[in-house]
């Protein structure tokens, strides 16, 4: 796993090494430039000098964008490089830089529509986005309204037919925090971001316009010699399993636990059979299945390794539960919601590692914290961004102003909760209610779009559960199981559905060298 910041611990990690004496500002600003163009060459092998238009802003962005055109100049490239705003008001660091570059070519002022233009006539080359980094909260301002707008039409053509587009840090009118489109945002084949990624590099934001992973292309990260020591609170990025997914030799079935799903009624069963299934294939000893008697027949008809039983209602859940060998529970996926609003409780007095998705969650949208009052540390909570906001109606509100992040709407949400929540999506965040937070981005290279597919939630609800059964920590499990879950729907790839998913684990697992 590797740390991902919001802006303000990056701001804070700069000036720290800066007011130490470690290094300056202007130090700091030359390897930010130099390791973009050290990036772009190695991003773009077959890129030989031409014509590179450098878009520099008012702050420190700005600042990057004049060391990187003078080194591309000292590398051949012919520059036209505009700013936008005043020079005389450019922080010391750009200002420095700027002052250097007039030495070797001019800095046009900003030409909205000359850019725009010129952008469009643009078949090869580079343009680089120096306008905004981390610094902005508020939309592009008008005077790059056709500058976008160009932009975002070199977007729509074959790669071979226009300039590479490189964004410094992130591309101009992106929230490093939240990946909002903040309005008017520009976006990159390259986002060469400093020291750590940023959040908003790797978060998704639903709806339109898009913003995060979609604008940001291909992300890479350069050390500009800031302090390695992780930020306190950091985020980690999930790039594969955190634990050791393999079992002993010397292992029995009934030392890799023993997984209970609960079962909805008759015909609607299917769903805890994809669960079930799940939890088998990522290694839970053993797996059952509590249905209502009516549902018997069905499930009976389609099971073999995966075991059945009866369950009538939450009373009788509380009998089960005397058997201590039954150590994780996974409830909602079918369920319905007044069997939900039965079984929860009995399954949350257990007090085993749990499970609650689906239905175990919408039951309970009328009366949030009657189900917070049960929760325990062994929980983890699976919704989706509907099921979040039936939960957590104030969270997902705010989640709709652009600079509050996935990453804080889960934060808050685990510390309300008590336990583990796991908010799905393409991006999916993990946390729990230390503050403790990982983000599983299955976008950009990572992407798995057949994810978004009937009863793929089911299945990582069972992988999720499964793992717990394992014996691993309910953070641990989420992290893993939504890793687990993207890479068996990317092994698998296009025409993918949800029964696909158990089945790819093992060369999933076969991959990671198990
Ligand atoms: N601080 C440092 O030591 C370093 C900063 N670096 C660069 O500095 C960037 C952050 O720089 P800044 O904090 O100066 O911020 P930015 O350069 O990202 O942009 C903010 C600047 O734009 C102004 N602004 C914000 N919204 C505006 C709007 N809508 N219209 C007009 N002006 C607007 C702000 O007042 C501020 O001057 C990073 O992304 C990175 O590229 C790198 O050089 C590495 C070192
Ligand atoms: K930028």
């Amino acid at each position: 796993m590797s740390e991902i910041l919001s802006s303000a611990q990056m701001r804070g990690i700069e000036q720290q090494a800066i007011a130490s004496g470690a290094v300056t500002g202007l130090e700091l600003m030359e390897r930010a430039g130099a390791g973009v163009v050290a990036q772009i060459a190695t991003a773009f092998p077959d890129l030989s000098p031409s014509t590179a238009v450098i878009l520099c802003g008012p702050g420190n962005n700005g600042g990057d964008g004049f060391v990187i055109a003078r080194l591309l100049h000292q590398r051949g490239w012919a520059i036209a490089l505009y700013l936008l705003g005043d020079p005389a008001r450019l922080p010391p660091d750009a200002r420095t830089n700027h002052d250097r570059w007039l030495k070797t070519g001019p800095a046009h002022p900003w030409d909205d529509r000359q850019i725009g233009d010129r952008l469009g006539a643009m078949t090869s080359g580079l343009v680089v986005d120096g306008v905004f980094g981390t610094g902005l909260t508020r939309p592009m301002p008008p005077e790059t309204t056709h500058t976008s707008q160009a932009l975002d039409a070199l977007r729509h053509r074959t790669p071979s037919a226009r300039p590479r587009v490189v964004a410094v840090d992130i591309p101009s009118g992106i929230s490093a925090d939240s990946g909002a489109n903040l309005g008017g945002a520009f976006w990159a084949d390259l986002s060469v971001s400093f020291h750590r990624a940023k959040w908003g590099h790797y978060l998704e934001p639903a709806g339109l316009p898009e913003g995060g992973a979609a604008c940001c292309g291909q992300v890479a990260v350069v050390d500009i010699g800031l302090p390695q020591d992780p930020a306190p609170d950091s985020v980690q990025l999930v790039a594969r399993p955190a634990v050791f997914l393999g079992k002993s030799a010397q292992g029995h079935k009934y030392g890799h636990g023993h997984a209970l799903v609960l079962s909805g009624g008759a015909g609607k069963g299917g769903a805890a059979r994809l669960a079930a299934r799940a939890a088998l294939r990522v290694g839970a000893g053993l797996v059952t299945i509590a249905a209502p008697q009516p549902a018997i027949a069905e499930h009976a008809a389609q099971l073999n390794a995966i075991m059945l039983t009866a369950l009538p209602d939450g009373y009788s859940l509380r009998g089960l539960l005397q058997d201590t060998r039954l150590n994780a529970l996974c409830l909602g996926p079918g369920l319905g919601q007044s069997r939900a609003q039965d079984l929860v409780p009995a399954a949350l007095w257990g007090r085993r590692a749990t499970v609650l998705d689906a239905d175990a969650l919408s039951a309970f949208a009328e009366d949030p914290p009657l189900l917070f009052g049960q929760l325990h540390d062994k929980v983890v909570l699976t919704p989706h961004m509907g099921e979040f906001r039936r939960l957590f109606p104030d969270l997902s509100e705010r989640l709709h102003t652009p600079a509050y992040s996935k990453i804080e709407a889960a934060r808050a949400a685990a510390a309300r909760a008590g336990c583990v929540v796991l908010l799905k999506g393409p991006d999916t965040v993990i946390a729990d209610p230390s503050g403790r937070a990982a983000l599983h981005a299955a976008t950009g290279a990572n992407a798995a779009p057949w994810l978004a597919t009937a009863g793929s939630g089911d299945v990582l609800a069972g992988i999720i559960a499964g793992l717990m059964a394992r014996g691993f920590a309910p953070f641990e499990a989420a992290a893993s199981g939504a890793w687990l879950h993207a890479a068996a729907a990317r092994a698998f790839g296009p025409g993918l559905i949800a029964e696909d998913l158990p089945e790819m684990l093992p060369q999933v697992f076969r991959d990671l060298g198990l």
